[in-house]
């Protein structure tokens, strides 16, 4: 199965990212195929999460380049990189508590043309995958477990249309048997609707489901490959397992 051969979805290349005179990314190049789906994995405070936020455009990089698609993502702020197609799920997930799940899901289609004044229509997929949102439609976001919120926030994202969909920690605080359901419904997020997922995670059994990891150390790719041939002396180094 050849994969370089198409145009990658993102290509990040020479990024390099501070915090005020903090050098936190150094030189991190990582690729992202269409359908599919690339781990980014590393220790606590290595710049995972300052990866995600430069891509989608919370973060400027100081150098190095991030092409999408068919263009340059240089200085676009995070809404048009939504439009572009660019879904994003924080690790703190950003529901808001006071309104409804309902409400919170119609926000995700902001960003589609026309905006909430033409998308009100919530696409049955969501309920299908995850059903227990359907039946909390009228609660308050803030009412919802750590799971429901993390099930709300992807399927928010979902309704966006993203090309890619870059999840910061999915898993993380939540109990094992709604780890599996965010698994299953990303696995079958990516076969049905044939998107792209960047993955930020510390579990192994959701690293072992993407095609390609990149490990990072003190913000730079330290070991990159195929996920089948991640080794298991690079999990004990980058995870936390
Ligand atoms: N707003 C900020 N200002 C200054 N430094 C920051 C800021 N946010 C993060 N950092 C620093 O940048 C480095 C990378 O943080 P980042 O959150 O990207 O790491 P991470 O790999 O995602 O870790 P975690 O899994 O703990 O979120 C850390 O040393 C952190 O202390």
């Amino acid at each position: 199965m050849s994969t370089t051969s198409a145009q990658p979805l993102l290509q990040v290349s020479d990024l390099n990212v501070y915090y005020g005179e903090s050098h936190i990314l150094r030189n991190v190049d990582l690729t992202i195929h269409e359908g599919k789906m690339v781990c980014l994995i590393g220790r606590n405070g290595v710049g995972k999460t300052t990866f995600l936020k430069t891509v989608i455009g919370l973060l400027q990089q100081r150098s190095g380049t991030i092409h999408y698609q068919d263009g340059q993502l240089a200085t676009q702020p995070p809404y048009k990189r939504a439009r572009a197609g660019i879904g994003y799920v924080s690790q703190g997930r950003d529901i808001i508590p006071q309104v409804t799940v309902k409400e919170n899901l119609l926000l995700g289609m902001e960003a589609l043309p026309g905006g909430l004044e033409k998308n009100r229509h919530i696409d049955p997929l969501i309920f299908d995958l995850f059903p227990i949102l359907e039946k909390f439609l009228k609660r308050k976001g803030g009412d919802l477990s750590g799971g429901q919120q993390q099930q709300l926030a992807i399927a928010r994202a979902l309704l966006g249309k993203p090309k890619l969909l870059l999840l910061d920690e999915p898993t993380e605080g939540i109990q094992p048997s709604i780890i599996l359901d965010i698994e299953h419904a990303v696995q079958r997020i990516m076969k049905e609707t044939g998107i792209s997922v960047l993955l930020v995670e510390q579990h192994l059994h959701f690293v072992r489901q993407s095609d390609f990891y990149y490990a990072m150390q003190r913000g730079g790719i330290v070991s990159s490959g195929q996920t089948d041939q991640l080794s298991d002396d690079v999990i004990k180094e980058f995870l936390t397992v």
